[in-house]
Formats: structure tokens, C-alpha cells, sequence
């Protein structure tokens, strides 16, 4: 695993977690998105993400990953960034995101997009 190790747990600001497991030589990776912000669905259920990363070693890696929210709506989210380290050496992946939802028909294509960022940091958790 290069510098750009990705794998392990992640949280959004809004609470949300991820666990990513490690790339393969292609740069390719899935992993688990336990939402925050769905409907109070419990046992909070997860959704599939897969992605792919650059596996640059200096550590700053750009990465993409899908998230398929199939559970809860018929929705879903890409999300686009590159990983950092802070001032303190804390890592964060600084992302992007489009969220496109379900619409009936063409005319409401217009509003089936939505888009933010978001900001992950590490989580500490022993199970991987
Ligand atoms: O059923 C659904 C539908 C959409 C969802 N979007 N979550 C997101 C969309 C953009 C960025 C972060 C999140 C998140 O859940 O952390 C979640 C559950």
C-alpha cells in the first residue's frame, strides 16, 4: 500500500462513515457508506461505493468513487477529491459531490442534480 492508502474508515461532516478497502494495482476500490442522512433507517443499513484512485507516493492522491444509495431511494451519489494532510499531519479528503435523485419524467430532469462538497477525516476504528 502506497502513501495514498486510502483504506479504512472515514466521516463526513454530516456524520456520515465510510469504510474504503485498499486499491488493487489499477487504482480500484470498493467499500461500505453508512449514511447519516437518510430517513432514520435502523439498523442504519449500507450502501456499496466503488471508486478509483491515482497511486501517486507523495500522498496527494485525486480519487473518484459512486456511491449507490439502492436501499434507501433510487439515487446516487459520485464524489471527487484528492487526499491531504493538514497542519497537525491529520489526513482529510477534501471532495466534491454530485447527488442526482429520481425524477418521473424529462421535465423534471432540470432539478434532479444537486451539488456540494464535503470533508472526510479519519476515524479510529479497530475494525477494519
Ligand atoms: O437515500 C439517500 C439518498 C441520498 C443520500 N445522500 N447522501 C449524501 C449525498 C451527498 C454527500 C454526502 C451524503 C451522505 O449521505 O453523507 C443518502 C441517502
Amino acid at each position: 500500500r502506497g502513501k495514498c492508502n486510502l483504506a479504512g474508515w472515514w466521516q463526513n461532516e454530516l456524520g456520515s462513515e465510510m469504510l474504503v478497502f485498499n486499491a488493487n494495482s489499477k487504482g480500484n476500490f470498493s467499500g461500505e457508506y453508512y449514511t447519516a442522512v437518510s430517513s432514520a433507517q435502523k439498523p442504519i443499513e449500507t450502501s456499496p461505493l466503488r471508486g478509483s484512485q491515482h497511486l501517486d507516493e507523495d500522498g496527494k492522491c485525486t480519487f473518484g468513487f459512486t456511491v449507490n444509495w439502492s436501499k434507501f431511494s433510487d439515487s446516487t451519489t459520485v464524489f471527487v477529491g484528492q487526499r491531504f494532510e493538514d497542519h497537525r499531519g491529520q489526513e482529510v479528503l477534501k471532495t466534491g459531490w454530485l447527488l442526482r435523485h429520481k425524477v418521473n419524467s424529462l421535465h423534471d430532469d432540470w432539478q434532479a442534480t444537486t451539488v456540494g462538497t464535503n470533508i472526510f477525516t479519519r476515524l479510529n476504528r479497530k475494525e477494519e
